[in-house]
Order: C-alpha cells, then sequence, then structure tokens
C-alpha cells in the first residue's frame, strides 16, 4: 500500500510518464511515417502534429461505427465534440506539414502584419474620428491613441476608489484589475499618477468579505491590484489563504468557490494570489502540479477541466500556473519528502502553520515565514521582505526557473499559432469559434510564457529553438503572477516604490 506521500510522489512523476509516452507515441508515429512517406516534414512541426493526426485516424474509425452497436461503444456528446475538434485540429496540422518554410516564414509575416490591422481596428472603435486609420500609420498614431485610453480609464474611475466598466458605471474588482493593468502597459508618467492609490485601497478594504474573499477571482484581482501598486498589506491579505485552500479540490486544482470543480481559471487566480500573499506553500502543490499537467491535450492547447474541450485562453491560464510552478519546484518536493527524511524541515516546510496574516507588522516573523515558503533554497531578496508583501510579485520573476517547461511548449505554440489563430488579425478559443479580445489577449499572453518557458531567467531573450516559427515571432515577456508587460511592470515598481 502506498502511503499518502508515496501516492502524492507517484502522481508528480505520473506528468513526466505522460510526457514520456507522449514521446514514445510520436516516436512510433514518426517511425510510422517513415514507412509511409506521404508528405515532407518539413515545418518546425514536431511531434504533436504527427500524433493528433494519427491520434485523429484512431478517433474517426471509432466515431463513425456509432451505428454497429454490437462492435462499438456508443460514444457521449462530449466524446463526440472532442472527435470534432481533434478532427479540426488534425486537418489544419496535415495541411501545415505539408507547407515549405519559405511559405510559413511568409505566411507568419502575414499574421504579423495582420495583428496591426486587427489592432487598429479595434482602435477604430473608439470614435468616429478615428475612422481614417491605416494599419501602416498605426504606430505613429498610438501615443495619441494611448492619451485616448487614459481618458476612457479616467472617466471609469469611481470617486470611491475603484474603476467601473464604463463611464458612470459602479466600481468592480474585475474592470479595476483590468483598468490598472490597462494603465501599467500604457506606462508612462501621467497613466501611473492618475491611478489615486489611496482610494483604491480603500475600496479593496471595502470589497472584502470578513471571511476573506467570496469568490477566487475577486481575491486575485484585488490582491494583484494590490500588490502591482506596492499597497498590499496583511489586513488585505488577512483570510485570503484560508478561502483558497478551501477552494483546492480532490483532483488538485482550484475552484471558484469551495464545493466546486477545479478549473484553470480559477486554479491560476488561486495559485497567483497564494504566492502574492507569501502563502503558496499551504496549498498541495504536487497535486496541483499533476492536475495541471494533464490539462495539456492532444490538440496542444489546454482544456480548462477534466473532461472538456481545448481552448485557446486556457494557454495563459494553465500554461501561466505551469510557468508558475517552474519556480515553485523546490516546495513541491520538501512536500513529497516523508516528514522524516526532512529532518528540521519538517517543522519550517509544507508543515508550517504560520500564516503571513499572523504577522502582520511583525517584520521577523515575515523573515520566518519566508524561509518556509522557499525551504533550503532561499532566496536572499525574499529573505530581506521584512514585513513588505508588495515585494513579493517582484522578487518572485526574479527566482532562477528551477527546471525545463513542465508542459509541450512547441505544442502548445503550434495550437496557438495554426489553431487558434485568425488570418485576418486576433484569436480564438478553437477552430470552428469566433476571434474576440478576450481570446486575442490571453492567446497572446500564452504564447509568450511559452516562448519563455525555457528562460531559466524572467525575460531572458529564448534561443530561437524555444520560438516556434521564425524569431520575429517572439513576444514580449510578460509578468506571469500579474499578466502585464514585463518592462511595465518594472517601471510600475519604480514609480511607486518613490512616489
Ligand atoms: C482575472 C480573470 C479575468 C479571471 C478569470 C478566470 C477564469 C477564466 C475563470 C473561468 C470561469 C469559468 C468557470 C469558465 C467555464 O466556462 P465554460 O464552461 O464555457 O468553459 P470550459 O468548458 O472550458 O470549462
Ligand atoms: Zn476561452
Amino acid at each position: 500500500m502506498m502511503d499518502g506521500v508515496q501516492r502524492r510522489r507517484s502522481r508528480y512523476f505520473l506528468g513526466s510518464i505522460y510526457k514520456a509516452r507522449r514521446s514514445r507515441a510520436s516516436k512510433k508515429t514518426k517511425e510510422k511515417q517513415k514507412e509511409e512517406p506521404i508528405k515532407e516534414a518539413r515545418l518546425p512541426l514536431d511531434s504533436v502534429a504527427m500524433e493528433s493526426s494519427s491520434s485523429f485516424s484512431r478517433s474517426s474509425a471509432s466515431a463513425s461505427p456509432n451505428t454497429n452497436l454490437d462492435q462499438q461503444p456508443r460514444l457521449t456528446v462530449t466524446q463526440l465534440m472532442q472527435l470534432e475538434v481533434e478532427e479540426k485540429v488534425a486537418q489544419i496540422y496535415r495541411v501545415l506539414n505539408g507547407v515549405s518554410p519559405h511559405s510559413q516564414s511568409l505566411m507568419s509575416e502575414l499574421w504579423r502584419d495582420k495583428h496591426v490591422e486587427f489592432l487598429t481596428r479595434g482602435l477604430e472603435q473608439l470614435g468616429p474620428s478615428y475612422h481614417v486609420l491605416d494599419a501602416k500609420i498605426a504606430p505613429s498614431i498610438f501615443p495619441f491613441v494611448f492619451l485616448c485610453f487614459l481618458h476612457l480609464l479616467d472617466l471609469r474611475k469611481d470617486k470611491d476608489g475603484g474603476y467601473g466598466g464604463g463611464p458612470g458605471q459602479l466600481p468592480h474588482l474585475a474592470t479595476t484589475y483590468a483598468a490598472v493593468n490597462t494603465l501599467i502597459t500604457l506606462g508612462s508618467e501621467n497613466a501611473l499618477s492618475s491611478i489615486n492609490r489611496d482610494n483604491l485601497y480603500k475600496f479593496l478594504l471595502r470589497m472584502k468579505d470578513s471571511s476573506g474573499e467570496i469568490d477566487v477571482r475577486a481575491s486575485y484581482t484585488a490582491i494583484s491590484v494590490a500588490s502591482i501598486l506596492n499597497i498590499l498589506d496583511y489586513e488585505l491579505a488577512k483570510d485570503v489563504g484560508n478561502y483558497i485552500l478551501r477552494c483546492q479540490t480532490y483532483e488538485g486544482g482550484i475552484a471558484g468557490e469551495p464545493g466546486s470543480e477545479a478549473h484553470g481559471g480559477y486554479t491560476f487566480c488561486g495559485l497567483a494570489t497564494m504566492i502574492l500573499i507569501n502563502e503558496a506553500d499551504r496549498l498541495d502543490l504536487p497535486s496541483l502540479l499533476d492536475w495541471v499537467a494533464f490539462r495539456q491535450g492532444v490538440e496542444g492547447g489546454f482544456q480548462g477541466r477534466t473532461n472538456k474541450l481545448v481552448d485557446g485562453c486556457y494557454s495563459f491560464w494553465q500554461g501561466g500556473v505551469l510557468a508558475l510552478m517552474q519556480r515553485l519546484l523546490p516546495i513541491v518536493d520538501m512536500q513529497l519528502m516523508p516528514s522524516s527524511d526532512n529532518g528540521e524541515l519538517s517543522s519550517i516546510g509544507s508543515t508550517c502553520s504560520i500564516k503571513s496574516s499572523d504577522l502582520a507588522g511583525q517584520g521577523s516573523g515575515t523573515k520566518i515565514h519566508a524561509m518556509c515558503f522557499y525551504g533550503t533554497i532561499l532566496c536572499q531578496s525574499i529573505l530581506n521582505l521584512q514585513g513588505k508583501l508588495s515585494d513579493i510579485g517582484f522578487h518572485f520573476v526574479k527566482r532562477h526557473a528551477e527546471s525545463v517547461p513542465l508542459f509541450h511548449s512547441t505544442a502548445l505554440q503550434q495550437y496557438i499559432l495554426l489553431c487558434s489563430q485568425v488570418l485576418e488579425g486576433g484569436f480564438k478559443d478553437k477552430p470552428g469559434k469566433y476571434r474576440d479580445f478576450y481570446h486575442s489577449c490571453y492567446c497572446l499572453s500564452g504564447l509568450s510564457v511559452s516562448q519563455y518557458s525555457w528562460s531559466k531567467d524572467a525575460g531572458a531573450s529564448p534561443l530561437p529553438t524555444a520560438v516556434l516559427g521564425p524569431y520575429s515571432n517572439l513576444l514580449e515577456p510578460i509578468h506571469p503572477l500579474y499578466n502585464v508587460v514585463l518592462d511595465g511592470c518594472y517601471k510600475s515598481l519604480d514609480f511607486f516604490s518613490t512616489s
């Protein structure tokens, strides 16, 4: 019989077995391909493209004999939908497998130009005066458009703190998160100084429920905004960790509220929040890692929850979780250590019962807790926290990533670029759906996370092999806790630590 730790350890290794299984499958397919050289495999589409095609042919063979109930089991609606998505994705990969590298590069440039067009078309929606916009002059109008954004965001600012969805609308945590991240992305002095942090802090406190927060997304948006603006303190963080712990489910992922189903969106929100309040070690990280590693599908993209379809937006929600986990592996290892081998660490490792919120105002106590958080592999800068929770977000990203990516990064980039991208510009959930701003934003964030997933240090330029397609596909690095471009985060850190 396995004890709890052994069970967790074995589950942890399932992720690697999964990858090994995939690479064995792709080897088999490659061998098969040698026997039947149907296409030139010249695109940088590796195992997964091949694997998808093969899984499709397997699947369609089992889908069609639905009528013959004696021989084949009847498929559920979900299985049929899954096969449909796999088929569409496999078709795309098959077509693109036959395209020469030269054509691929041309397509990539076309897509890039289309992005500019998509953005400017989006900007056109700001008002009739922008109808003259042309993709070619877009770069020169950006400063002007930034001012317009700023003006619109200012109109959304509530006099009692927080931002609404539009002028005159009630402030809300999600729209406040979006507005603050937009202002930090704009990054100019007038953008940053337009944020009234005192009012915003009062708003965040007003939104706080005495039992913590009543939804994991709300917790994340509140804590993320407070952290990036350098106003996060123990009063805001109080009880939030307890609440998120109650949302981690038997599967390992995190749900939106206690008793609900684990979901990628909430798992990102929950994990990022726990990191920002210095309580990530309280989660069962091995089972969280196990759950999220299995959410990457044969299509290359991620699904949001068990038995659901892949969707481009989870490239960030799930890919982002795995990017964060890459920096938490020492704690995963510590949690997997049987307590008897744990020696001294047993009292300060995963069994630690001190919570950041218990340490309000105790600088030295916080140092002790930071040691719990980072185990033996201590991060000097974290040790110097001296009670400042706001610093964690910035220090965390400076931590050296401890491993190679914890997901198949090329496969994810394939799904984003080839299956989620729309030729006319923008991104969508999956083939067959329409593009929208939400998926455009989160597919791009997922793409960036994926491209930098081999970089040991935040923002370090990836090797060309880490970037699918031409190197010009490389995006700006983002901060995986806030989902804001890294440069913007540093600017904000400078600005709000001096102002
Ligand atoms: C900060 C911020 C914006 C956070 C949002 C986090 C997020 C994406 C939460 C997911 C919400 C949810 C349960 C979607 C399921 O939709 P579905 O049933 O249509 O999709 P599914 O089949 O993929 O689960
Ligand atoms: Zn989606």
